[in-house]
């Protein structure tokens, strides 16, 4: 039977190189993003990261056993410059990866700080390759966006409409359509400030495919809509 990954000693990173070999590399992701080295690129500020989506109603949303996936394939989106040279991406999916409790959950941190969770918008370069599956093997295949969560008061609309469907889908591999329309602009926060670099898939099979965009802003969500059991 393939061995399930996970978290626990025995089957969590510091094992996942045994059966994934792609996680023993040298550009694997997350990282601890240290802002006193991080240096600004000038050439970034000149070519302007775009984005453009489309609104989309019933996506299928699915339970991963690790978190919640929505497939939004999106012919008509388009992620574009800053670290991205002159290729066009555009959006698969978009997935949530959160804690137990809301001191952590995040993938990347800052300084050391984690946060509570970290959306994740998942595109493909579609100037050079034909399928997600064929960008993921390359080191300029796939562009994520990152966007971090902070527990406050006010609750976020798009996010609500989201694990608004959970209930539906308690168990991995379960689905179900979220009904209301969902755009993905407004996942993002409004100052579009980012780190970048170039790392890889953060769970097996690790592909080193990933030119990480994360956003230094983080949105606001309720304790509720990040802590999801
Ligand atoms: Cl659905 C899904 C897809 C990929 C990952 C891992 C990941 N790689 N880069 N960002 N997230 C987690 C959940
Ligand atoms: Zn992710």
């Amino acid at each position: 039977m393939a061995a399930e990954w996970g978290y626990s000693p025995t089957n969590g990173p510091d094992v996942w190189a045994r059966l994934f070999p792609q996680a023993g590399g040298a550009r694997q992701s997350p990282v601890d993003i240290c802002t006193s080295i991080a240096s600004s690129d000038s050439n970034l500020e000149m070519k302007k990261l775009t984005f453009a989506y489309e609104s989309q109603s019933d996506l299928r949303i699915l339970n991963t056993g690790h978190g919640w996936k929505v497939e939004a394939p999106q012919s008509g989106s388009r992620l574009e410059g800053g670290p991205l040279g002159e290729d066009i991406y555009q959006l698969e999916q978009f997935h949530c990866h959160w804690g137990e409790t809301s001191a952590e959950g995040s993938e990347h941190t800052v300084d050391g700080r984690a946060y509570a969770g970290e959306l994740h918008l998942v595109h493909w370069n579609t100037t050079k390759y034909q399928s997600f599956a064929e960008a993921a093997q390359h080191p300029d295949g796939l562009a994520v966006l990152g966007v971090f969560f902070d527990v406050g008061n006010e609750s976020n609309d798009e996010i609500e409409k989201i694990v608004s469907t959970l209930s539906e889908i308690k168990f991995k591999g379960q689905f179900t359509d979220i009904p209301d329309v969902i755009d993905p602009t407004t996942f993002l926060p409004s100052g579009l400030g980012y780190w970048t670099y170039l790392g890889s898939l953060t769970t097996p099979p690790c592909n080193e495919c990933v030119i990480w965009i994360v956003y230094k802003e983080p949105i606001t969500v309720t304790e509720e809509q990040v802590t999801y059991h």
